[in-house]
């Protein structure tokens, strides 16, 4: 709880140090002046608060989530490439009527601190709710009885205030939302001072812009994954969503401001075809499975081959996670890939977001096939003996 809210600031220091050193001691330590700022929290309050208006604004449609314990479903509107659309656009009147935007570049770090304290202070708050929650209602692993851990991986599964999916909405929209934000301020920031912005600086923009508005325009999708099905929601995922996302993901953006990086023509089309097959592999293998999930019998994944498996369900082991058990993470990590070398080789620092999503998705990697083994059995080993590889063809 201290070391992640710590590493972000380190990070977010390290970025506008001269050396950029990731390894090396902060070039200083932050007094309580440089971390509060009341503008920096009604500004946060105020994103926070527009995010919400948008989400409850009508909705193009509205999906059913996956099957509860108790066997109902819950109800999710489909609206958050339209809440994206109406803060580009809020966001560019207020730039030609004279809105500092790119002021934001200077706020970071005041910024993170208060998002980082709602998140603490939120996750309180769904701790205290939970305990009033039916056993229905709970995730499976934030019920440990210890409540640090418990408050860690948040006890229920999908805390909600009427038809407000408090998950749902941390999930996709202020943090997400709030990182292409903070990427474009860097932007303006960057053509301020050496006036225009570099190569890289677009190439990082228009990528990760790109990843943001995919998850956007395909937000339904969201819901067969294992932050909705399966977590709880407590300070892991409102820190990762509130806070990490938005200062962290950020990195290369920042980094680039202060050091900028030459890139040529020739290596910035090498780098956008490694993005591209990234997000071919990842889009084709998250789409896969979700419209498998919604519908075996849909014609674009009937001719599929499948295993069965005695809870009814069935899994896929052909086309996409017929080449590994985990395509989407392998396309996730190709994108990483791209989004880093636009800030050349001389620092390790930009390529942190690779190391970290590493590390994240290899142990994510294993608790899924441990919940799977338990879920479907001998199903699951025929699986792991038909497609043996876990992320990367015949290396891991
Ligand atoms: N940028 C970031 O920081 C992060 C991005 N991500 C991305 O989010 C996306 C979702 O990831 P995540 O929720 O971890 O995992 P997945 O979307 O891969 O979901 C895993 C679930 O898929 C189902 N499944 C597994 N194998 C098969 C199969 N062969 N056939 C059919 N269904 C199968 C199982 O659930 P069931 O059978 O119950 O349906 C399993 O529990 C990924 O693309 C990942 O890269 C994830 C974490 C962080
Ligand atoms: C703070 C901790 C070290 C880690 C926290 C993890 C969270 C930041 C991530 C857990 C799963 C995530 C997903 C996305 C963002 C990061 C978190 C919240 C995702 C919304 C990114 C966009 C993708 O298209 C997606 C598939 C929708 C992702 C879903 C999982």
């Amino acid at each position: 709880m201290l070391l992640l809210p710590a590493t972000m600031v380190h990070l977010l220091l390290v970025a506008r140090s001269g050396p950029a050193r990731l390894l090396g001691p902060p070039p200083y330590l932050p007094g309580l002046e440089a971390l509060w700022s009341p503008r920096a929290l009604l500004l946060w309050l105020t994103w926070l608060g527009l995010q919400a208006a948008l989400y409850l604004l009508p909705a193009r449609k509205v999906a059913e989530g996956q099957e509860l314990k108790d066997k109902s479903t819950l109800r999710y509107p489909i609206n958050g490439f339209q809440a994206l659309v109406l803060t580009a656009l809020l966001v560019t009147l207020g730039v030609l009527a004279g809105l500092p935007l790119e002021e934001l570049a200077e706020m970071l770090l005041p910024l993170a601190f208060v998002a980082t304290l709602t998140a603490f202070i939120f996750s309180l708050l769904l701790y205290l709710k939970a305990l009033l929650a039916p056993t229905s209602a709970l995730a499976p692993g934030g019920n440990s009885g210890n409540p640090i851990y418990d408050f860690i991986l948040g006890r229920e599964l999908n805390p909600r205030i009427g038809s407000f999916d408090f998950k749902y909405f941390c999930e996709l929209r202020p943090g997400l939302i709030g990182w292409v934000l903070i990427n474009l301020a860097l932007l303006m920031k960057e053509a301020e001072l050496r006036g225009s912005p570099s190569l890289a600086m677009w190439l990082v923009n228009g990528f990760q812009l790109l990843y943001v508005g995919d998850a956007l325009w395909q937000e339904e999708a969201i819901l067969t994954t294992m932050d909705i099905t399966h977590d709880g929601f407590g300070f892991m995922l409102a820190f990762g969503d509130l806070a990490w996302v938005p200062f962290t993901y950020s990195l290369q953006a920042q980094f680039l401001l202060y050091h900028p990086q030459p890139l040529g023509w020739p290596m910035a089309s090498v780098i956008c075809l490694i993005n591209a097959v990234g997000f071919y592999i990842f889009r084709g293998a998250n789409t896969q499975k979700n419209t498998f999930r919604k519908n075996p019998s849909d014609p674009r994944v009937a001719d599929l081959e499948t295993i069965p498996t005695a809870t009814g369900r069935q899994l896929l082991v052909s086309g996409w996670w017929g080449m590994v058990r985990h395509p989407n993470y392998l396309g996730d990590l190709i994108m990483a890939l791209a989004w880093s070398l636009p800030c050349g080789t001389s620092h390790l620092l930009p390529y942190f977001y690779l190391l970290y999503f590493t590390a994240l998705l290899v142990h994510r990697e294993d608790r899924d096939e441990r919940q799977c083994l338990q879920k479907y059995g001998l199903a699951w080993r025929d699986y792991c003996r038909r497609v043996p590889y876990r992320i990367v063809p015949y290396i891991y």
